[in-house]
């Protein structure tokens, strides 16, 4: 058994010098039986995991120290620092209270700001987890799939096309292996891989005998034996030049930095203006007062800029994500929601994204005639000719297969499909007619790629396989065969000769004609078509180029495969186009399957055909589908045409998609674009959204993307389009009512100040009454912007957000319209804020009955501040909706609000908090009239909205006015 006791991994001679077997030795591993699982414990406990050092962690007490590390923070200390400068010099009696409660809400905000910081990252890390690279290893005598971090020195691993090379490794076999090294040395081809040796001072792009981590398998098979892993890999070396983690801000959080330092400029001039004003009027220029107009505007600025909004918007960014990825959708980064929700067009592929990916032979056809399976099933076994024919076309299709179905109930429709559905197809039609496979023996395959559109095999069978006639007439008794299967329009130009009526003829024009309209005929039902062909092996097969082995061939048939469309594509195709986007097929399938099932699914318009008695034809009209042949026949200028107006393009490789990508970028889209294969990869980095498959995408893809389907499903495309959107909503909902509340408060200070004389805020001596303390300024702050800002970031996806155009992301997205609300709704306030103190202060403008005294007016403005902060959210989760639609369905949004009307109470009728926020309780009446001062912001503002309402239904239709007129 494999000990690893004494495993050599740091010995002198190279891993590519040295002999396979050496190797072997050296890594303690039989390379048939791999390691076993304590074996492999034991190693990963030497070795550690295999992974590039991650990014140092921080610990946690130092990320919530980070929280201290900001201006504003500076200031409240300075602000801790004055005020126990003026406890000082007022004898230093009691408690400090006014620095107690800043050095309270400094630590508490650290706590809300660290708490949201923490949350956001895990929410990240949970992604990046599900995002996990795995690879393919034999342990313990069993294929499994693992997590790459996992592998340990002298693990097994196999590799395939799509695949990323997870670690470094010495090749045991390769067939017609290429792998992309240019992450690691530059060199953009392909370098062709075997198992053998090499010279010790080869360097790296020529040991053809090792395979490195991050590199990518671009075609064949391969197994190899790790012998590096993690920092001890070639990519572990270079490691610390990459780094993968420094996330890019996005638009939306460069334009919200933006924002905020404009607003801390424009704040800290309204505190030195309202500071000054105070110090000129007031005969006090005392030290106590002194100080108490710098704690005003220290507290001013501090509540008046909206610091917490970096962190509310990564974690409302984070939150969304999360609940994307319940949705089947994980969103790699965090960016990339917003770019989501801009999506101009979506490009998919068809198969298994828009369909179902559940392949059924429906028909098989020979150039003499063509069945359906169902008929066939129903044929005796002894009918032999045509039938036999048929049949033929079946098992060569399951031969020339690496695809296999598990599950002995050939009826059920829950059999095991291992590998490609389109292969499997072949299986389950020889299944259900009873064929049995000949045994043979695979000496050679030239895999499928999506740009070659075919696969062939070279095997030698045990008995002979009567298929082809030879000259005397009896059948070749051939034991090594040629058997290709493909795209019906690619492997009709391989094939010289065709089979018919159970002799070979060499392939004439007719029929190359007959054959394509079967297939037209065929792919018009919507079907797949695959055509097979064949031909007895020479020697030269065996071993030379692909290119002569896929010659020659003859013709058998072609059998058309049922591929449903899924159920919900349909809606969300309709989805999309509700809401302004563009849906576009692009797909390797035949043009006639793809238009079928593209208008199916109403992304093109079904074709009416005109009354040819009376119509005429329409030249203009772009053509529904385009082949990539025919884009490689336009240029430029007619290709980009070509893009702007086709929806499905059909027969394409992958350069296409990148072609088509790149030009609808041009063309200033917000580009989505799926992608399966290895050779998808590039289109996938070049699209806005790359979007890979989480079950039959390759790893390469998945490393390329932005999101990954867990279900393939085009709908889940849409959804998180939705999703996108929704959560950009979210975002606006709270901006407006971070700024609103923050202006509501600037102005209420602002105007207090400058109206003092108009409203009676003003002693004999000219001294001014502050409407609310600093203390209280900041305790607003703390209160409103925390949790009922988070609980808007929340807030259910409206039902009509996509029912609009995508927004382009070059708009702003505080725009003027919303700066217009945010200045309603601060004045709105303001002027309630300060009604109810001057209704309360013995003096005011509004002096009666109600009269009390200062401390009183100035807990009843505090309340109605808060109140009308709290009847603001409820504002704020529509533009130009009633804030009493669907006003209900955020708990987390009522939760907050009943949180900080409690905290409020407390505020007004705990002693210590009295003492400490000079606040005195309030009685009923007071307690209404502050209510109904602070529902001003909501009443009024839902006037705003009717108006705005009417403005907007009248440009509609002033808008089809002008329409209708123009047409006309
Ligand atoms: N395993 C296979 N062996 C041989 N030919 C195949 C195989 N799979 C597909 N083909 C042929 O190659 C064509 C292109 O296949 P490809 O996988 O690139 O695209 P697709 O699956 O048809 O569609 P999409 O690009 O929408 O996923 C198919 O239409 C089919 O005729």
């Amino acid at each position: 058994m494999a000990d690893s006791t004494n495993l050599q991994i740091d010995h002198s001679t190279p891993w590519h010098a040295t002999s396979v077997e050496t190797v072997i030795g050296e890594l303690a591993v039989v390379p048939d039986a791999g390691l076993s699982a304590s074996e492999v414990a034991t190693r990963r406990e030497r070795w550690g995991e295999n992974k590039l050092r991650a990014a140092k962690t921080v610990p946690a007490w130092q990320r919530f120290l980070r929280q201290f590390a900001d201006p504003l923070i500076y200031l409240l200390i300075a602000a801790v620092i004055i005020s126990l400068i003026a406890w000082i010099i007022e004898g230093a009696t009691g408690i400090p209270i006014d620095s107690v409660v800043i050095i309270a809400i400094i630590v508490l905000n650290a706590i809300i700001g660290f708490v949201q910081e923490e949350r956001a990252s895990k929410a990240v890390a949970a992604l990046q987890d599900m995002t996990a690279p795995t690879a393919k290893v034999i342990r313990a005598g069993q294929r499994h799939e693992v997590p790459s971090a996992s592998l340990v020195p002298g693990d097994i691993v196999l590799l395939e096309e799509g695949d990323t090379v997870p670690a470094d490794a010495r090749l045991l076999s390769a067939t017609n292996l290429l792998v992309g090294e240019s992450s690691l040395t530059g060199e953009s081809v392909p370098v062709e891989k075997v198992a053998g040796e090499v010279e010790a001072d080869a360097p790296l792009a020529e040991r053809t005998n090792m395979v490195f981590a991050s590199t990518a398998v671009a075609q064949g098979v391969g197994r190899a034996v790790v012998c590096a892993t993690g920092m001890r890999t070639e990519v572990g070396r270079i490691a610390e030049l990459l780094d993968s983690t420094s996330s890019e801000p996005t638009p939306l959080e460069r334009e919200i930095a933006g924002v905020g330092k404009a607003l801390t400029v424009l704040v800290i001039i309204v505190a030195l203006v309202v500071m000054a004003t105070v110090y000129f009027i007031t005969p006090d220029h005392s030290a106590a007062s002194l100080i108490t107009i710098l704690l005003l505007g220290v507290s001013l600025a501090v509540a008046a800029v909206p610091e917490g909004l970096p962190a509310i918007l990564s974690m409302v960014l984070a939150l969304g994500v999360q609940r994307m990825a319940g949705h089947n959708a994980i969103v790699k980064r965090l960016n990339s929601v917003e770019t989501l929700g801009s999506a101009t067009v979506i490009c998919s592929d068809k198969t298994g994204t828009l369909t179902r990916n559940e392949m059924t032979i429906e028909e098989v056809a020979t150039v003499d005639g063509s069945l359906a399976l169902s008929t066939l099933e129903q044929l005796d076994d002894e009918v032999g000719g045509d039938v036999d024919e048929y049949r033929k076309v079946l098992v060569l299709g399951s031969i020339a297969n690496n695809a296999e179905v598990r599950s002995s109930d050939v009826t059920s429709d829950r059999a095991e499909i291992i590998g490609d559905p389109t292969e499997a197809a072949f299986h389950l039609a020889d299944r259900r007619l009873g064929l049995a496979l000949p045994e043979f023996d695979r000496v050679r395959e030239v895999p499928f790629s999506s740009a070659r559109k075919r696969m062939t095999v070279v095997v030698r069978t045990r008995k002979e396989l009567a298929l082809v006639d030879d000259a005397s007439g009896g059948n070749d008794p051939s034991y090594e065969w040629v058997i290709a299967k493909g795209a019906p329009d690619v492997l009709i130009e391989r094939c010289t000769r065709v089979r018919t009526n159970g002799s070979i003829m060499p392939l004439t024009d007719e029929h190359r004609e007959q054959i394509a309209e079967q297939v037209e005929h065929l792919s018009a039902l919507a079907y797949r078509t695959l055509a097979v062909a064949a031909r007895p092996a020479q020697a030269a097969d065996l071993d030379g180029d692909d290119e002569q082995v896929e010659s020659d061939l003859i013709w058998v048939g072609v059998v058309g495969i049922v591929d449903p469309p899924r159920a919900e594509a349909g809606e969300a195709v309709a989805e999309a186009h509700a809401a302004g986007i563009r849906v576009v097929m692009i797909t390797g399938d035949h043009p006639t399957t793809a238009t079928r099932i593209a208008t199916d699914l109403g992304i093109i318009e079904p074709i009416t055909v005109p009354d040819p008695a009376t119509a005429t034809a329409d030249l203009t009209r772009p053509p529904l589908a385009l082949t990539g042949r025919e884009l490689d026949a336009l240029n430029a200028d007619q290709f980009a045409e070509a893009v702007r107006t086709v929806s499905v393009f059909a027969r394409v490789a992958p350069e296409h998609k990148l072609r088509i990508v790149e030009t609808l970028r041009e063309q200033r889209n917000i580009v989505s674009m799926t992608g399966d294969g290895v050779n998808d990869a590039p289109a996938l980095k070049t699209a806005d959204i790359g979007v890979a498959m989480g079950i039959t995408g390759t790893q390469v893809t998945r490393e390329a993307a932005d999101m990954i389907l867990a279900d393939d499903n085009f709908a889940t495309i849409v959804s998180a389009v939705r999703e996108g959107r929704g959560i950009f909503a979210n975002i606006r909902k709270f901006l407006r009512y971070l700024l609103s509340s923050n202006m509501g408060e600037v102005l209420t200070m602002l105007l207090g100040v400058a109206l003092g004389t108009v409203l009676g805020l003003r002693l004999e001596d000219g001294t001014v009454i502050l409407p609310l303390l600093a203390t209280q300024i900041l305790w607003i702050n703390l209160l409103t912007d925390s949790l009922p800002a988070l609980s808007l970031g929340v807030d259910p996806v409206p039902r009509d957000v996509m029912s609009a155009k995508p927004r382009r992301l070059t708009d702003r997205v505080i725009n003027g319209e919303m700066w217009s609300t945010i200045v309603f709704v601060g004045v709105v306030m303001a002027v309630a804020t300060l009604l109810a103190f001057d209704w309360f202060y013995p003096g005011g403008l509004l002096d009666g009955p109600h009269t009390t005294d200062e401390a009183h007016a100035r807990t009843a403005a505090f309340t109605v501040l808060v109140f009308a902060q709290l009847f603001n959210v409820l504002n704020c989760r529509s533009e130009l909706d009633s804030a009493f639609v669907g006003i209900a369905h955020n708990r987390w949004l009522w939760g907050a609000v009943a949180l900080s009307i409690l905290l409020q109470v407390l505020v007004i009728y705990v002693p210590v908090l009295n003492h400490a926020f000079g606040t005195v309780p309030l009685d009923l009446e007071q307690w209404l009239i502050a209510i109904v001062l602070a529902s001003s912001v909501l009443w009024l503002d839902e006037l705003r909205k009717i108006w705005l309402r009417a403005r907007a239904r009248k440009q509609v239709a002033t808008a089809s006015a002008t329409h209708v007129a123009t047409n006309e």
